[in-house]
């Protein structure tokens, strides 16, 4: 699908695959230089941050293991509720590990700070966050991340695991919507 098959329910690509492609390649020669061949536990972030971690994971050539976590607080809207709920645990034992959390995106930073909270009591060695986006306009919790594609506007975006409705995650580039899709 792209830009054109979404007809008028998009307003503007705001990131093309090639330059979430890109940025991708140097997210992970960075984690790769980080973490220097040391065992690295990447958990992803159900369910928006499934196409960071396939294409981020693909890029790394440290060795790596994947658990997943389902964490929601959107539901179908597009604000956050600001209750995360855990709707999957890890399958892991973090004792002792080196976490990367992999996400989408950090909005109001509720989400992440919370998780950070929930998996450093877990007794890791270190919990990192690598987000492909950012919006440091909304955010209402400061969440130290260590890994950052692009920091972008405080609007609502869709495509590349991110949903409005379950829709749209499907999309290979990140756009607005029209407004007429959501009300606005
Ligand atoms: O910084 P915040 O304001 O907390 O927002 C970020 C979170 O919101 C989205 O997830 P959502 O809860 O919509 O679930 P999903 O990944 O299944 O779409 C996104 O994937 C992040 O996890
Ligand atoms: N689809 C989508 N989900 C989000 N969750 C937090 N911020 C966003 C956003 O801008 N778009
Ligand atoms: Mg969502």
């Amino acid at each position: 699908m792209d830009a054109e098959d979404m007809g008028a329910d998009l307003e503007k690509v705001l990131l093309s695959q090639e330059q979430i492609d890109t940025r991708l390649t140097e997210m992970a020669a960075e984690i790769d230089a980080d973490y220097a061949g040391r065992d690295v536990l990447l958990v992803g972030v159900l369910r928006g941050a499934v196409m960071v971690m396939a294409d981020l994971s693909r890029k790394l050539h440290s060795p790596v293991q994947m658990d997943w976590m389902a964490v929601s607080s959107y539901g179908s809207g597009t604000k956050s509720s600001g209750v995360v709920r855990i709707l999957k645990d890890l399958d892991t034992d973090l004792t002792g590990r080196d976490v990367l959390i992999v996400e989408d995106i950090i909005d109001s930073g509720l989400t992440l700070s919370w998780l950070v909270g929930n998996l450093r009591s877990r007794g890791p060695a270190s919990v990192e966050i690598a987000t492909l986006l950012r919006k440091p306009e909304a955010a209402k919790v400061a969440v130290d991340v260590r890994y950052v594609g692009f920091d972008i506007p405080p609007e609502f975006v869709v495509g590349y695991g991110l949903d409005y409705g379950e829709q749209y995650r499907h999309l290979p580039f990140v756009g607005t919507l029209a407004p007429h899709v959501y009300g606005g």
